[in-house]
């Protein structure tokens, strides 16, 4: 067994080359390759891509929760000195729940319905912490009360279906803190909640993860959240990251064509539906069944040149050492090319925009 990294002592999670393929009808599709990042005590990382770039693949497989005996996963992922892909199920079903907990878009996905919310809570404490029968009810009173469920005394008793999808998730979040995890990994949790519910959700995510100090992995599309939330952002395509760093740095000065892309496709801080111009990045991914040697981002590029037939590493900024992307063009043109997408997802004249969003007279 190859040793735990020396380098990264630091961090709590080490994931290098993560990578994952499954076999179907049409061949060998490969859905994330060759993923590496760390990850700190306290650190909220962003997960951002289309969808099919390969964010929930990568997350669910930190902890071996696919259980497709088509899938090959392969690289190692770090954690407490074990690599996690080569554990025992039982050794990781004891760190499942305890140690790293999970989060899932649809609260339904976690919640057992003849069981009452407050029976899966005390049921983790059980599981991991050996909790008794009384002590596990306090607790799941304390949590929900903790997560902002009104009522937790009488909540404490419902039923999944007795609460509101916002409420189901909070139940949800309560149940994955109730063993302290140092890690917490979410996937999208807040795509199926109206937005109000979403902000609120997020909000909570964030000041429990400041008060418990454990670690976030979250899976979005929504550059918004990120910026949000994330103190590092990793943004993937076609089951590769092409960009990561701090989010600062990122948005500030995103480097890779396919962020300005995804940058360019939010509202500005402060923009109205009137005023903002949504723009997609034309054309769409290519099939993970795709091979491809070279930038899998290169058919929808706009900057796409020759050096582009051969996979662009990772590079680093030479002033900024955690910020790094995969992409050929030139450093010194970046600025300049970036400026030209962004500077056109804004409107030219905002009356016109609010001309076109009229109709036709
Ligand atoms: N078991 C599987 N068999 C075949 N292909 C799969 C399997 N699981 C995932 N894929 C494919 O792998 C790619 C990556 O999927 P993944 O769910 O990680 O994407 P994602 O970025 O999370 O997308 P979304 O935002 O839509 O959830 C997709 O093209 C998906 O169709």
């Amino acid at each position: 067994m190859p040793n735990s990294p020396e380098t990264n002592c630091d961090a709590l999670l080490t994931v290098e080359a993560l990578t994952v393929s499954v076999r179907t009808r049409e061949g060998t599709a490969n859905i994330v390759r060759d993923v590496s990042f760390t990850v700190a005590p306290g650190d909220f990382v962003g997960i951002v891509g289309e969808s099919g770039s390969g964010k929930t693949m990568t997350l669910m497989n930190l902890l071996r929760l696919t259980h497709d005996p088509n899938l090959t996963v392969s690289g190692h992922v770090w954690f407490g000195g074990e690599d996690l892909l080569t554990l025992s199920e039982k050794r990781l079903q004891e760190i499942r729940g305890g140690q790293i907990a999970v989060i899932f878009q649809d609260a339904m996905t976690a919640l057992t319905p003849v069981y009452t919310v407050g029976w899966h809570i005390a049921e983790q404490l059980r599981a991991h912490q050996n909790t008794s029968q009384k002590a596990a009810h306090s607790r799941a009173i304390e949590l929900l009360k903790e997560v902002g469920i009104p009522a937790p005394e009488v909540r404490v008793n419902a039923y999944p279906h007795e609460l509101s999808g916002g409420m189901r998730q909070r139940a949800v979040i309560a149940m994955a803190l109730a063993c302290e995890p140092s890690i917490l990994l979410a996937d999208e949790p807040t795509t199926a909640l109206d937005v109000t519910t979403q902000a609120q959700i997020l909000d909570l995510m964030q000041q429990l993860q400041s008060r418990h100090g454990s670690a976030v992995i979250f899976v979005t599309h929504d550059v918004g959240v990120v910026a949000q939330a994330a103190n590092k952002v990793m943004v993937m395509y076609s089951g590769r990251i092409v960009e990561q760093g701090p989010t600062q740095d990122v948005l500030a000065t995103p480097q890779h064509p396919y962020t300005w892309g995804l940058l360019g496709s939010i509202p500005k801080r402060g923009a109205t539906r009137r005023t903002v111009r949504l723009v997609s990045i034309p054309g769409v991914p290519p099939s993970p069944l795709t091979t491809h040697d070279g930038c899998a981002f290169a058919d929808r590029c706009a900057f796409v040149h020759e050096r582009c037939v051969e996979q662009p590493p990772l590079v680093a900024l030479a002033k900024h050492p955690d910020h790094s992307d995969a992409c050929w063009l030139p450093r010194s043109d970046r600025e300049s090319l970036r400026a030209r997408v962004l500077v056109s997802a804004q409107p030219a004249d905002p009356n016109d925009t609010a001309k076109r969003d009229q109709g036709p007279a």
